[in-house]
């Protein structure tokens, strides 16, 4: 099946929520847990069990593996293959974006399969130019992954690249958003091309114009619980597309660890909130 069937299927059973796998320094310790690569990996781990029945997806976060160096990302390597193994969608936040031929290189490490970073989805930046997505956008297509293209992130300095207006007068975001939405047109439930877009953008999408009900595939939402978004800021920001979102939660959940069934509960309320603010 392909990602967007996948997705579709696993935020129909167990809520629209992934969850962050974003192993912070404060947060490892605060789980007694070393900073080192075997608490990087029995943190993911923790999570990734957790998660399992209880969150459409996961979403590792490559940086706080890499700052591990070689280590580090085989404990990312580990936790992918832990999530493979429980049958938990990868989304692996690794944002990647580069020039056309480099990001064949980007899209062979994290979408072919076999490849040791493997993953379900990857998210990837489209600031060089759509177009430049091209390979990524290849593989996946060819291999049934999926991808998530920044469009309305999260945090406050985005609007100054993302809000601009373009030379032909289309507002940069919207014509990502766009060009997400060619990708999928005709696919059913829907299409593995995703979007981001942040739940703290508050009234951006409808100032800018940006027509997100015809993008027929996921819309990642992260900045809900830390960064202060909350069930409002969803129905604001997402409108008549509420039903294509997937929340992410990253810290607002890995608080509740380290204990299993403390973690998977504080998951099922979240996706449960998230259920219940975006599809009634
Ligand atoms: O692509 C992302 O996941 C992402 C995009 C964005 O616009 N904002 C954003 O916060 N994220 C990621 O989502 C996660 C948010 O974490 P919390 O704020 O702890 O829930 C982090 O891994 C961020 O890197």
């Amino acid at each position: 099946m392909r990602f967007g069937a996948q997705l579709a299927d696993a935020m129909d059973r167990f809520g629209p929520l992934c969850v962050g796998i974003d192993p912070h320094a404060s947060l490892l310790q605060a789980w007694g847990l070393e900073d080192t690569p075997e608490g990087l990996a029995a943190f993911g781990e923790t999570v990734v069990d957790a998660a399992a029945g209880s969150a459409a997806a996961v979403k590792p976060n490559a940086a706080f593996f890499e700052r591990h160096g070689a280590r580090g990302v085989a404990a990312l390597e580990y936790v992918l293959r832990k999530a493979r193994e429980r049958e938990v969608l990868t989304i692996l936040d690794a944002k990647r974006g580069d020039i056309g031929s480099t990001m064949q290189g980007y899209a062979d490490a994290y979408l072919r399969p076999g490849a040791p970073l493997e993953c379900d989805a990857l998210t990837v930046s489209p600031y060089l130019g759509f177009g430049s997505l091209a390979p990524a956008l290849d593989l996946a297509a060819e291999h049934g992954k999926g991808l998530f293209v920044l469009a309305l992130t999260s945090n406050p300095e985005g609007a100054s690249v993302q809000h601009a207006v373009g030379p032909d007068g289309e507002v940069v975001a919207a014509a990502m958003v766009r060009s997400a939405a060619a990708c999928n047109v005709g696919a059913q439930p829907m299409g593995d091309v995703g979007l981001v877009v942040g739940a703290t953008v508050g009234s951006a999408v409808s100032d800018l114009g940006i027509g997100l009900e015809g993008l027929n595939g996921p819309i990642l939402a992260p900045g809900v619980g830390a960064q202060g978004a909350g069930p409002a800021e969803l129905s604001q920001v997402f409108g008549n597309s509420r039903r294509l979102v997937l929340v992410n939660q990253s810290r607002g959940v890995l608080s509740a660890g380290p204990f299993a069934e403390k973690l998977r509960g504080a998951i099922q309320a979240a996706a449960g909130a998230a259920q219940f603010a975006l599809r009634g």
